[in-house]
């Protein structure tokens, strides 16, 4: 799968602009703030009909205009694809595939896979668990609708669940039969969430140590992700009914898959508190790698893959084998963001792979 041309009408910071692609290496250069990461955003929006940097639709459009439309022509399974995100400012975000609208977007997820490695990675190191959760979720899901079905009815009963522990403050009362409607939904539910995400870990993680080591290039480095949930080892049932008095009090639902957090470690210690900054980059770009890798197995197809600004993140010799492992036949379509196209050609030029210089 790769993306032939790309056009832009009111995105961000660009007027309108149109990019004929390769289909192995394009590379983004220019000064800082001329929309090297705007165009790389266009292509994630393509596929998630989302922004990565800024959730907030309308904040995607050009200031002083109303409307924005990313159009993207892509090749997959030697069709054309022709997917339209727009959004107007005071309506909602419009997804079209082959000019059909769809009728709920999330139905678009997952047609054309693709993984982002950028500076604001960061976040799920230093950001709260949601950031976290947000990953494992958006992996999870690409490939499994029913475990996106049923965690988005997990989510509306935490919170009916939530808005009843408050009304029993509020008029102090209490109808345990009531609580228990929500307690026995949200215990399935969040039993079978919990068990896909045990079984997403015990693959990934192997995956994700793995490209560390080839990263960091530091064999004897030992990296671990461990998933802390209310869950684990306990018959959720019972952590339900053992939390209740606590929830009542402080009328919040205290246990359960919405506090699952991951715990990355280096060495045995926190990465967030004890990794350096270059350890941060290198753990970060694995959990990316590692992402790729595994929606590639899932899907079948060879994600699209976005480098943001890629020598924030790593040295030289750690872009270079990075760019190396990307040459390798496993990766598909690559677009890179710099600001120093001459660093960046030079990379480039070591793959014998065909690619294109875009100046913005
Ligand atoms: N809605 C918007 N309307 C107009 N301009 C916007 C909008 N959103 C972002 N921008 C502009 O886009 C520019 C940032 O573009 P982008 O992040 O793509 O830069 P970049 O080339 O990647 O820069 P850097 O090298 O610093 O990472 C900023 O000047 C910002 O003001």
């Amino acid at each position: 799968m790769h993306l032939k041309s790309l056009s832009l009408v009111n995105y961000k910071s660009f007027d309108s602009a149109d990019f004929e692609m390769d289909e192995k290496i394009n590379c983004f250069v220019g000064n800082n703030g001329v929309g090297k990461t705007n165009v790389l955003d266009a292509i994630y929006h393509l596929a998630f009909a989302k922004s990565y940097f800024n959730p907030i639709t309308i904040q995607n459009i050009k200031h002083e205009t109303d409307f924005f439309v990313i159009n993207g022509k892509f090749e997959k399974d030697d069709r054309e694809e022709n997917v339209v995100i727009s959004a107007k400012r005071g309506n909602k975000r419009i997804a079209k595939r082959n000019g059909k609208v769809y009728e709920k977007i999330s139905d678009h997820i997952g047609l054309l896979p693709l993984v982002i490695i950028s500076p604001a990675d960061r976040d799920l190191i230093i950001e709260g668990s949601e950031t976290r959760r947000k990953f494992l979720d958006g992996v999870l899901s690409l490939d499994n609708q029913k475990y996106l079905e049923r965690l988005i009815n997990y989510n509306k009963l935490l919170s009916q669940r939530n808005a009843l522990l408050k009304y029993f403050a509020a008029n102090r009362k209490f109808d345990s039969d009531a609580l228990a409607v929500y307690d026995e939904q949200m215990v399935a539910l969040g039993a079978y969430i919990h068990k896909c995400r045990v079984e997403f870990l015990e693959r990934f993680t192997p995956i994700f140590k793995d490209f560390y080591a080839k990263i960091s290039r530091k064999a004897d480095e030992k990296v671990d992700i461990y998933y802390k949930s209310d869950f684990l080892d306990a018959d959720p049932a019972t952590v339900f009914k053992d939390a209740q008095q606590k929830d009542l009090q402080i009328q919040y639902s205290t246990v359960g898959i919405h506090k699952d957090d991951l715990l990355f470690s280096l060495d045995g210690y926190p990465v967030k508190k004890y990794g350096s900054q270059g350890q941060q980059k290198s753990f970060l770009t694995a959990l990316k790698l590692a992402q790729f890798e595994f929606i590639k197995s899932e899907s079948g197809t060879v994600p699209i893959l976005l480098l943001d600004d890629i020598f924030d993140k790593l040295d030289e010799s750690r872009v270079s084998q990075l760019i190396e492992m990307v040459n390798d036949e496993q990766f598909g379509q690559l677009f890179i963001s710099d600001t120093n196209s001459e660093r960046t050609e030079a990379v480039i030029k070591n793959v014998n792979q065909s690619y294109k210089m875009f100046e913005l």
